[in-house]
């Protein structure tokens, strides 16, 4: 039976007659083809990359398995249509924390319509894509209430992140204890999610090594896909010979994937380098909490809560 993702944090969704993806619970997710070309362009991406001699094989585990179209029903009840089937990267988790970081200051390609240049440009100035080379798009991370718990800040929250609001999500995302405006996060997972081998930190420093040579594709407007569940990484966290958390670090999100006709990726490069350097600063730090934290310091030395409004 297919349905719509229940833990998708960003993009069209498959609700109130929609058309958005959906999942088949077997391992599969359907994303229908978009239009404007889009959805074509995605496909020939994907085909494009599974097969390219130039591609080395360690760079494909970077992206969702790819398993052609398939024709389904669409969500929006508009009829048939050509979904791309990939695989879920959600598949096997039941409280998945997970984090879209859309990587790029600019998300528009060369030569796109005026409208969707004009369109972009703002979402770029007004969110961190200009100031950091990436911004979030989208966010939930499983409260310690319960497995099925999540904090989900709304879309039109995370449009409003600003700088300090990005590193503080970076921090929540691999906390313990619940996000919270009166908590500094205790980042008590960050090794096991952040650090380690199998961490997000590595694999982002592998793909960074590729977009330094590869000239074969311009991401404008995808993401980097983080998942994992605190159930693995609280048990990574405890070992001391640095058991993996399972963390899933993907790329998602190709409509907008240009040729790179002999030239690096310059924009998905810088975002890359900026968001490595936000995840080490957790990584390094993970003491420090933003402005929270100093909050919290003041507060502890003169004794007055209430003067500090926490
Ligand atoms: O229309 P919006 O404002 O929801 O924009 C969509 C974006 O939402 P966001 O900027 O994150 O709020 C949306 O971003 P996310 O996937 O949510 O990160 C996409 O960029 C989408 O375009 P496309 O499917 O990639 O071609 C964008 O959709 P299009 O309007 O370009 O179809
Ligand atoms: N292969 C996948 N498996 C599981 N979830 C996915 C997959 N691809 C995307 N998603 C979910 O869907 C969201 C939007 O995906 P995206 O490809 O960016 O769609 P759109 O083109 O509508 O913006 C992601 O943030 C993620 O939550």
């Amino acid at each position: 039976m297919l349905k719509s993702p229940e833990h998708q944090v960003a993009g069209h969704r498959a609700q109130d007659g929609q058309l958005g993806p959906l999942v088949d619970g077997c391992g599969i997710f359907y994303k229908p083809l978009q239009g404007d070309g889009r959805g074509d362009a995605e496909v020939a991406f994907y085909t494009s990359l599974f097969s390219h001699p130039a591609v080395p094989p360690h760079i494909l585990s970077f992206f969702p398995g790819f398993h052609g179209t398939l024709v389904l029903p669409a969500s929006d009840a508009s009829g048939p249509r050509p979904h791309l089937a990939l695989d879920d990267l959600l598949a096997g988790l039941r409280s998945p924390s997970l984090i879209d970081l859309k990587i790029g200051g600019r998300t528009w390609p060369p030569d796109c319509p005026e409208d969707y240049f004009q369109k972009c440009i703002v979402k770029d100035r007004e969110s961190t894509s200009v100031a950091l080379g990436f911004r979030v798009s989208g966010v939930q991370i499983q409260d310690p209430a319960g497995a099925d718990a999540f904090w989900r800040p709304s879309r039109a929250a995370v449009r409003r992140y600003m700088v300090e609001d990005v590193r503080r999500v970076l921090r929540q995302f691999v906390s313990a204890n619940p996000p919270s405006p009166d908590q500094k996060p205790d980042c008590a997972l960050a090794s096991a999610v952040y650090g380690g081998p199998d961490g997000v930190l590595a694999q982002l420093m592998e793909l960074k090594a590729w977009f330094e040579e590869q000239t074969l594709f311009h991401f404008y407007s995808a993401s980097v896909l983080l998942v994992y569940e605190k159930d693995a990484a609280v048990a990574a966290a405890g070992q001391q010979a640095g058991k993996s958390s399972g963390v899933r670090m993907k790329l998602v999100d190709f409509a907008h994937v240009m040729e790179g006709q002999g030239v690096i990726d310059h924009n998905f490069l810088g975002g890359l380098c900026s968001l490595i350097k936000f995840m080490s600063d957790v990584l390094n730090d993970p003491e420090a909490g933003g402005r929270e934290s100093i909050k919290v310091q003041l507060s502890c030395e003169d004794g007055s809560l209430e003067n500090l409004g926490i």
